[in-house]
């Protein structure tokens, strides 16, 4: 199924009309993962907003496929600093519920909050507090706390950079599994080409002389910036 539609979208700055694309056409269907990709200021970011319904289009339409209004996750770039509160890893990922800390949780969202904790690879480490976890451990519980309002759309914002390999593959093998078992599609915001070509079905490159989307197998790497791939 059809979710999201991009049509003719173009995106042009009021200061000083300078046009950031024209012309962009993509989709993204139910289940699928489509990595947005491009150098380094090309516009993934503002797309990401318009997308989110934070910024208008100059051009074009977003056109939502969908019978309800598009339930949208959003999970930020890893920082050393994030995750700097003293509260337990399940309180945390609670959190989204809106309903303050445990144990005011009804039994049903106790339930589904065990059921994403068990998901993300959180469970042995539930009660343990954030502050304390693992980079990769602190990307995951803010992954979980997106799934836990059940998105239709995950928006994965270059949320792998700054992790080590390990944790990255972690994170993204939590959210490749959450897809195969849920109605789920991702959008994923990538410079990491190993990232990108593991894991999406579909991508949209951005540039400034135009936009390409397509199958992941057609992604013509060398029109990306060097540095994209981890040598390790
Ligand atoms: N409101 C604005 N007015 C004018 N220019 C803007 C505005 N917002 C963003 N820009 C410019 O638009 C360009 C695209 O920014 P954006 O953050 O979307 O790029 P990006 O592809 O996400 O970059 P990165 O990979 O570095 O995160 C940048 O050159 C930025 O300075």
């Amino acid at each position: 199924m059809r979710i999201l539609t991009g049509k003719d979208v173009g995106i042009q700055f009021a200061d000083n009309k300078r046009w950031l694309y024209r012309h962009v056409d993509f989709h993204l269907d139910s289940s699928q993962i489509l990595a947005l990709v491009g150098d380094n200021g090309v516009g993934k970011t503002t797309l990401i907003r318009a997308i989110m319904g934070q910024r208008a289009l100059t051009e074009g339409e977003l056109v939502r496929d969908h019978a309800q209004d598009l339930r949208i996750g959003y999970v930020p770039q890893y920082h050393d600093d994030i995750g700097a509160f003293p509260l337990h890893i399940a309180d945390f990922v609670g959190l989204s519920y809106d309903r303050g800390l445990l144990p005011w949780l009804r039994r049903s969202e106790k339930e589904h909050l065990e059921h994403v904790l068990n998901e993300a690879n959180l469970t042995e480490i539930a009660n343990e507090r954030i502050d304390r976890a693992s980079g990769g451990e602190k990307q995951r519980a803010f992954l979980a706390q997106a799934m836990i309002q059940d998105p239709d759309v995950l928006i994965l914002d270059e949320a792998t950079a700054n992790l080590d390999n390990v944790a990255k593959f972690a994170l993204m093998d939590v959210v490749k599994h959450y897809r195969d078992h849920h109605d789920l599609s991702v959008i994923m915001v990538s410079h990491d080409l190993d990232i990108v070509e593991r894991y999406s079905d579909n991508y949209l490159l951005l540039s400034p002389d135009g936009a390409e989307f397509g199958p992941i197998a057609d992604l013509d790497t060398s029109k990306l910036e060097e540095g994209g791939r981890d040598h390790v």
